[in-house]
Parts: structure tokens; C-alpha cells; sequence
């Protein structure tokens, strides 16, 4: 991965937060992956894009845990996760936001993003009614940023699609994650939602790695820096967002263009 621009051309590029190396997933004889390597650093904005049934889906889910590859591992921060189970993953800094919201809908909005922090609540030095009152006033704050501060004391059910994605991603973003991994977070909204959508991810900590799922190739452009291509489980290319996007084999492959 290239160094981010403001880094000085005559430094390392800081360690990997995220280092991926020759994941490779079967299915039977189908390989859904294969022989998948990325590296993200902090503050990475990476999308990955291609085709139905690529392999994007299950490259996310090795990467949370919820599978496990047939070879190749998974690094976080230098600890190698290839093994670990998906809650501790997250424990260590894994967070995903799904392609179908997994708010709560009984719970408040609120309430949502209450127990949504509590792990990272639990490292703080505060005690009992302490700890409640200041994660309640960090959830109000985090629903500002989103833009659902009105609807903090509905039941999430309440809440468009759209607005549950929101809630969703800041559901992930409240355990303070250091890679946040978003499936499709454009699927299904609005222009309207689109563009809410487009500023919470502009304000996501610029310390946090993100890596985007998107069949929506405007939302890539505008939140990825760089771009890997999967088709049929394999790399076709990664690299900057315009060079990937721009490539022939995927204007012919994954937006049906051929020049
Ligand atoms: N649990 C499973 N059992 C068998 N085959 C699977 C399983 N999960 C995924 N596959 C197959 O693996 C391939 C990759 O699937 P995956 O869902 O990762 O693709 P994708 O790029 O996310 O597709 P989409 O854009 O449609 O979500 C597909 O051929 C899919 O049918």
C-alpha cells in the first residue's frame, strides 16, 4: 500500500494495521478466494469491488472471523488473528457494519449505541453510575455526528433503512475499532441517505482503517483512496481509486464497458 499523502516521502510508511496474505477460501470445489493479499494502514480508505459472487463478501468474513480460510492469515496490529474467534477479534479492533443493519429494533436508538460502546466503556477508569453517565452523553454526542440526535428515544425499529444503516455503522465506529470493515453501505438508500451516509464516513476517525464493500461506484470514488478488484475470487488489480476504476479489464468486467 502507498504511504497516505501527508506522510514524508523520506519515511517508512508506518507499520500495517491490517495485513492480509494469500487468503484463499473453497467451497467444495468452488475456491470463492484465492491467494487474496491487502494491507491497510492507519487511516486507509480502501474499497473493494467486483462482480456478483466475486469473493467480497467472504473475503470480509474472514477477515471478522466468521469463517476461516483454507490457507493464509489474517495480521492485526502484528498479532496474527488467522485463528481467533470473531469476538475477540472485535475485541482487539474489528468492527463491521452489515449489509442488513444488526441494530437492536426493540432498543432506543440510544440505547443502541449505549451497549454498543460499553466494551470500550470498560476500559475506562470510571466508576459505577460514573461509567453509565458518560457513555449516555458520548452516545448523544455520536448521534449528533450521524444526524439522529431527533430520533435518540425511538425505538430503532422506528427507523428507515437508511437511518438504521447510519445507526449501524455508528454502532461499529462506538467500540473505537482500528479497522472498520462496511458490507454494501450504500445498498438500498436514498440520494438523500447516500449523501448522509458520505459525511459520517468523511468524519470516521482518521486513524481508523476502513474497508468498503460497494457496488456503488460513485461512493467508491468518493470515499477510497485505493481500490482492489476481485472477480472470481482473484485480484484482478488493486491500486489508486481512478487507476483501479479506470482499468480496462474493469470497465469490461465489473461495469459491462468495453472501449
Ligand atoms: N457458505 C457457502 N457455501 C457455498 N458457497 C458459498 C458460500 N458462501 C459463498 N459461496 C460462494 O462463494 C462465491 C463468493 O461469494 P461471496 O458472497 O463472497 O461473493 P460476493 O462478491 O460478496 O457477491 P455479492 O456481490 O453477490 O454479494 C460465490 O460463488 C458464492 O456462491
Amino acid at each position: 500500500m502507498t504511504p497516505t499523502p501527508s506522510a514524508p516521502a523520506d519515511r517508512a510508511p508506518a507499520d500495517p494495521v491490517l495485513a492480509l496474505t494469500g487468503l484463499t477460501r473453497r467451497y467444495g470445489s468452488l475456491t470463492a478466494l484465492d491467494d487474496v493479499g491487502l494491507t491497510l494502514g492507519a487511516g486507509a480508505r480502501h474499497a473493494v469491488i467486483g462482480p456478483n459472487g466475486a469473493g467480497k463478501t467472504t473475503l470480509l468474513n474472514l477477515i471478522a472471523g466468521t469463517e476461516r480460510p483454507d490457507g493464509g492469515s489474517v495480521v492485526l496490529d502484528g498479532r496474527d488473528l488467522t485463528r481467533t474467534a470473531p469476538a475477540r477479534r472485535a475485541r482487539r479492533g474489528i468492527a463491521r457494519s452489515f449489509q442488513q443493519p444488526s441494530v437492536i429494533p426493540e432498543l432506543t436508538v440510544l440505547d443502541n449505541l449505549v451497549l454498543a460502546g460499553w466494551r470500550h466503556q470498560e476500559r475506562l477508569p470510571l466508576l459505577g453510575g460514573g461509567r453509565a453517565r458518560h457513555r449516555t452523553a458520548v452516545a448523544h454526542e455520536q448521534l449528533a455526528e450521524v444526524g439522529l440526535a431527533d430520533v435518540a428515544h425511538e425505538p430503532a425499529a422506528r427507523l428507515s433503512h437508511g437511518r438504521r444503516r447510519l445507526l449501524d455503522i455508528a454502532a461499529a465506529l462506538a467500540a473505537r475499532p482500528r479497522v472498520l470493515l462496511l458490507d454494501e453501505p450504500a445498498a438500498g438508500l436514498t440520494d438523500r441517505d447516500i449523501v448522509r451516509l458520505l459525511d459520517v464516513l468523511d468524519g470516521v476517525d482518521a486513524t481508523v482503517a476502513l474497508l468498503l464493500v460497494e457496488h456503488h461506484t460513485e461512493v467508491v470514488a468518493r470515499v477510497a483512496d485505493e481500490v482492489t478488484v476481485l472477480v472470481e475470487g482473484r485480484t484482478l488489480v488493486t491500486g489508486p481509486v481512478r487507476t483501479a476504476l479506470d482499468h480496462p479489464a474493469v470497465r469490461e468486467a465489473y461495469l459491462g464497458v468495453s472501449d
